[in-house]
């Protein structure tokens, strides 16, 4: 009998939610697994700022040790929080099908939406795109730095911190809080982070290519991959960490791929945003694609001033 496959995840309720759903991916397929749970600096370090220590790997570097040493096989992560450039000796071989990707507002309070001018509103977020985002479009709204867990926040926002939170749909949706959803927020506005709503699994490349095989054909959606791929690539060109409000959102239409994206600034004056279409079966060249447009338009600008202000 073949060996469990060993799944590291970190120990958050929402890591945990992606280990589960992995495992059960791998169960369908036959295949048994075990989890484990691996501690990261980024765990230890939750009342500052990712931006300020710096996004890089600090939620990957112990899974990445484990994964090399072989004491796990594969490591699970939200694909957003995936920096766009992996060490050489690791690959995202996987990534499960997507769910709505769309922001949304949480909020206990009746009637809340971005949308009424009328009334003022305060948001809880940590996120540099949502901020800038909401410059840009709504700049009569508040927004107020909310850290930790999704039920640490609401608890915040309960004691009076603010009047809704600004979230990704996915991690609502899986934490159980569906029901207190205000608002779903509009992709063409609120383009998501890239990857949003769904789990990569990560691998070294050294991982048994029969093993690898399975693990794929278990649990990679192939249009989601597509999308990811372009989206990521985008991703890469701009370097962007998750401290760069960069956005881009790729969709499958019958084998074609539609990727829209673009890059805002800090203070909200300026967006840019494109959308490119192309072949499904090459999604980096749609990401480099879009990449060179935003660039060229003053992207470039956008993110030498971002990458100035943030050292
Ligand atoms: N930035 C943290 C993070 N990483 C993944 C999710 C949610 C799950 C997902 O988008 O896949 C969240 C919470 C959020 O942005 O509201």
């Amino acid at each position: 009998m073949s060996r469990k496959i060993k799944i590291g995840t970190r120990g958050s309720k929402l890591a945990l939610w992606q280990a589960y759903h992995v495992e059960e991916l791998l169960k369908k397929a036959g295949l048994e697994s075990e989890i484990v749970i691996i501690d990261t600096k980024g765990d230890q370090i939750l009342d500052v700022s990712i931006s300020k220590i710096g996004s890089k790997g600090v939620f990957t570097q112990e899974l990445e040790d484990q994964l090399l040493d072989g004491r796990i096989d594969i490591a699970v992560h939200s694909a957003k929080d995936m920096q766009s450039n992996l060490a050489e000796e690791f690959e995202l071989i996987a990534f499960t099908e997507r769910e709505k990707e769309n922001d949304i507002l949480l909020s206990k309070q009746k009637g809340i939406s971005i949308k009424n001018t009328t009334q003022s509103l305060v948001l809880g977020t940590s996120s540099t795109r949502r901020v800038a985002t909401l410059k840009h479009f709504y700049p009569h709204v508040k927004t107020v730095d909310v850290r930790g867990n999704l039920q640490t926040r609401i608890r915040k926002m309960e004691e009076g911190l603010c009047d809704a939170l600004l979230l990704a749909y996915a991690g609502v949706h899986r934490m159980g809080y569906e029901e207190m959803i205000a608002e779903y927020l509009d992709l063409e506005e609120f383009t998501p982070a890239v990857g949003q709503g769904s789990v990569a699994i990560e691998a070294s490349k050294a991982l048994n290519s029969e093993l690898k095989e399975q693990i794929i054909k278990a649990c990679n959606h192939p249009e989601t991959e597509a999308r990811l791929r372009a989206e990521r690539a985008y991703l890469r060109v701009l370097e962007g960490g998750c401290s760069i409000p960069v956005f881009a959102l790729a969709n499958w239409e019958k084998g074609k791929l539609t990727l829209k994206g673009g890059i805002v600034s800090l203070d909200g004056k300026k967006r840019i945003s494109f959308e490119v279409l192309g072949d499904g079966s090459q999604p980096e060249a749609l990401g480099n694609e879009l990449a060179e447009k935003v660039l060229a338009a003053g992207g470039k600008e956008i993110l030498d001033q971002i990458k100035k202000a943030q050292s």
